[in-house]
């Protein structure tokens, strides 16, 4: 594997998923893989799973480790070509990410969309310019459009879980009072329309997600619909795609609760986390044996692990 900005950069996905399934089970196995070979993490943005995460897997590969929160720690990066630099912005990403992929033979990207532009969010410019100018391997850690570190755990996580040979899915849109990107539920589209499942996607009017993510899942409004029968309920809250970066509704009947899950087939309750208590699920259902959130955490080290696997082979 080259980059991981996508599923486009995955030449097999069954594979993958095994590789990640291989690596809970033996950790240590490819300690030799990453040595003398440095790893930087790059944070735009907040992270909790992904920071540790990616750090254990790497440390398990045997790479050195580095971590940046840009703004924060590093100067303020430009990212417009032909810009005159006269803001707040003291160094362009031209000369910040050549510089970068001299200290790392691997790098990691978060950078989440800003919701103000959406042209400018759907062209991941951010993860552009790192795989332009950076001349490494780029790594997703969550970008404008998507996670797929997080999607990839999610698929470990449903075939540890999965009842069924073709279990029901179901990607339920979730109340919150703040916009928050369309990556994650892009994303799990994205993967789940290449997986075995019988994938629904419910949510308000208006919250549809980009046609190019959502494929031929059945999309329907009806929320206990989609909840019938479902095997896995996959919670996020995402803002308007079509009225781009609005929270159009706040609408507390969508909150998961254990009512809700009472509709599925004993249904597994799964989200990326951050998870608001109480808004977008109850306490109820996140402290029952159907919620397997933090299994689901867990299994970011393994996805996280079989990629840095992929692409250190391919270095
Ligand atoms: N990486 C997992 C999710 C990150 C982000 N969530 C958030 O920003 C939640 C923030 C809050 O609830 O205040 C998102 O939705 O893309
Ligand atoms: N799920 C996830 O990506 O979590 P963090 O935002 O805490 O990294």
């Amino acid at each position: 594997m080259t980059n991981f900005i996508s599923l486009a950069d995955v030449a097999d996905i069954d594979a993958l998923i095994q590789s990640g399934r291989d690596a809970k089970a033996n950790p240590f196995a490819d300690q030799h893989l990453g040595h003398n070979k440095t790893i930087g993490l790059i944070f735009f943005n907040s992270s909790l799973r992904t920071r540790l995460s990616t750090q254990k897997a790497a440390q398990n590969l045997g790479l050195n480790v580095m971590v940046m929160n840009v703004g924060q720690d590093s100067w303020g990066l430009e990212m417009e070509d032909g810009t005159i630099m006269n803001g707040d912005k003291a160094e362009h990403v031209k000369e910040a990410a050549a510089v970068m992929g001299r200290y790392c033979n691997i790098l990691g990207i978060r950078a989440f969309a800003g919701l103000q532009d959406r042209d400018k969010d759907y062209s991941e410019q951010v993860m552009n310019q790192f795989k332009k100018y950076a001349a490494v391997p780029i790594i997703n850690l969550e970008s404008a459009t998507r996670h797929p570190l997080q999607s990839l755990a999610d698929c470990i996580t449903i075939e540890e879980f999965k009842p069924v040979p073709r279990p029901k899915v179901v990607l339920t849109w979730l109340p919150h009072f703040k916009p928050l990107p369309q990556a994650v539920a892009n994303s799990f589209c994205e993967w789940m329309n290449q997986r075995d499942v019988d994938f629904v996607v419910t949510h308000p009017e208006g919250y549809d997600l980009a046609p190019e993510f959502v494929g031929n899942a059945r999309v329907t409004h009806n929320q206990d619909e989609a909840f019938d029968g479902a095997d896995f309920i996959y919670g996020k809250n995402w803002s308007s795609y079509i009225r781009y970066g609005k929270v159009l509704t706040q609408d507390s009947s969508w909150m998961v609760t254990g009512e809700k899950m009472k509709l599925t087939n004993n249904g597994k309750f799964m989200h990326c986390l951050p998870v608001r208590r109480n808004v977008k699920v109850s306490d109820e259902v996140l402290d029952s044996p159907q919620s397997i959130v933090i299994e689901q955490a867990a299994n970011r080290e393994w996805s996280a692990q079989a990629v840095l696997k992929a692409i250190l082979n391919n270095l």
